[in-house]
């Protein structure tokens, strides 16, 4: 049975009693650094026994700090891939003016030790924290006996021999259209979510009805190319090729993420759905005719098929 899901609102919510061990961070896209963090976290949980959990923010702080406007997952994503690993408490707080201006000291004080009632904090060794970013692992640790919580650092989980993964890193491997090595380091396929709209109804007149998706959240999108993916709807899954771009064959400019379903003959304008990324198969073409497009959209499908027939 799944355990049930607790959100705390500490913008809002009276401080919660149970002694916990949270771990700190923003957590864009739950990768396999991140996931090592929160195993630290069940094993400590565990041995003390703290109900494990995790502070997030509302708002993702590098929207506010730096430029990036896009993320892996959504603060529901979050939560969700969160929970299927083990953690079931969420602790939720507005990255507001009054959050950033806080010195290190009195996020210690009124956070972590008023409002999460943190016994333990888990955190990576390059974790800053309270107005610009001045409080490190070695502040935590200065205050621990001050505020009554220990401090577990952990290391970098490596991507190969120079690097740690860095959620910064995955979001360009993903533009890239490095799918592959994005999985691996993610543990999971990449996944956006969105709501199925009207398209310019050219699909269907190609014999490839595509269902164009509206993101529900500013996801990051691999380049401009066709994927093989697996689309999610009403709780059943399909593979599916997806196209990600500006359908250069027709002279168009938004980009947009469209995918035909293979096997597959419904109409789902209206659903929420989500789409996994499985394997980058091209980049995307500008064709001088609609029939050789049709040409390599069956070339496409037939990769497909033969690439499923080689996974069973
Ligand atoms: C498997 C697949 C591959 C595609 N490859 C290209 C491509 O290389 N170049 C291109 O201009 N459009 C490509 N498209 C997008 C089509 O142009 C698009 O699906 C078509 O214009 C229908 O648009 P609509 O859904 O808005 O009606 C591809 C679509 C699919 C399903
Ligand atoms: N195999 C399929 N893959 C994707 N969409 C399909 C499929 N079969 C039927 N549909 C339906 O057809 C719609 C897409 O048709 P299309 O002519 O491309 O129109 P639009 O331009 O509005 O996306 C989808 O939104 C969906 O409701």
């Amino acid at each position: 049975m799944t355990e049930k899901i607790k959100i705390y609102d500490l913008n809002i919510d009276l401080p919660d009693l149970q002694r916990k061990a949270v771990s700190l961070g923003n957590f864009d896209g739950v990768h396999l650094g991140h996931q090592k963090l929160m195993k630290n976290n069940l094993e400590i949980s565990k041995k003390y026994d703290l109900e494990p959990a995790v502070l997030l923010f509302k708002q993702n702080t590098k929207l506010r700090l730096k430029d990036e406007k896009e993320y892996m997952t959504s603060l529901e994503d979050k939560i969700e891939i969160l929970s299927s690993i083990g953690i079931h408490t969420f602790c939720l707080i507005d990255f507001d003016e009054k959050f950033m201006n806080l010195s290190p000291r009195e996020f210690i004080a009124e956070i972590i030790n008023k409002k999460l009632n943190a016994s333990y904090i888990i955190c990576g060794k390059d974790y800053r924290f309270g107005k610009k970013a001045s409080g490190d692992v070695d502040t935590l640790e200065k205050y621990e006996e001050r505020y009554n919580y220990k401090t577990s650092v952990v290391d970098f989980e490596k991507e190969d021999e120079f690097n740690k993964i860095s959620s910064n890193h995955l979001r360009d491997l993903i533009r890239e259209g490095n799918i592959k090595k994005v999985n691996k380091l993610l543990a999971r396929p990449y996944k956006i979510k969105g709501t199925i709209v009207d398209g310019m109804k050219r699909g269907r007149t190609l014999n490839f009805p595509t269902a164009n998706l509206k993101l529900s959240f500013n996801y990051v999108l691999p380049i401009d190319g066709v994927y093989l993916t697996r689309i999610n709807i009403d709780n059943k899954s399909y593979y599916a090729l997806s196209n990600v771009g500006k359908n250069p064959t027709f002279g168009e400019n938004s980009r947009k993420v469209e995918t035909y379903i293979l096997d597959f003959d419904q109409n789902i304008y209206g659903e929420n759905v989500s789409i996994e990324f499985l394997e980058f198969f091209r980049y995307d073409i500008k064709f001088t005719s609609r029939e050789e497009l049709i040409e390599q959209m069956n070339i496409d499908k037939k990769r497909a098929y033969k690439y499923l027939e080689n996974l069973s």
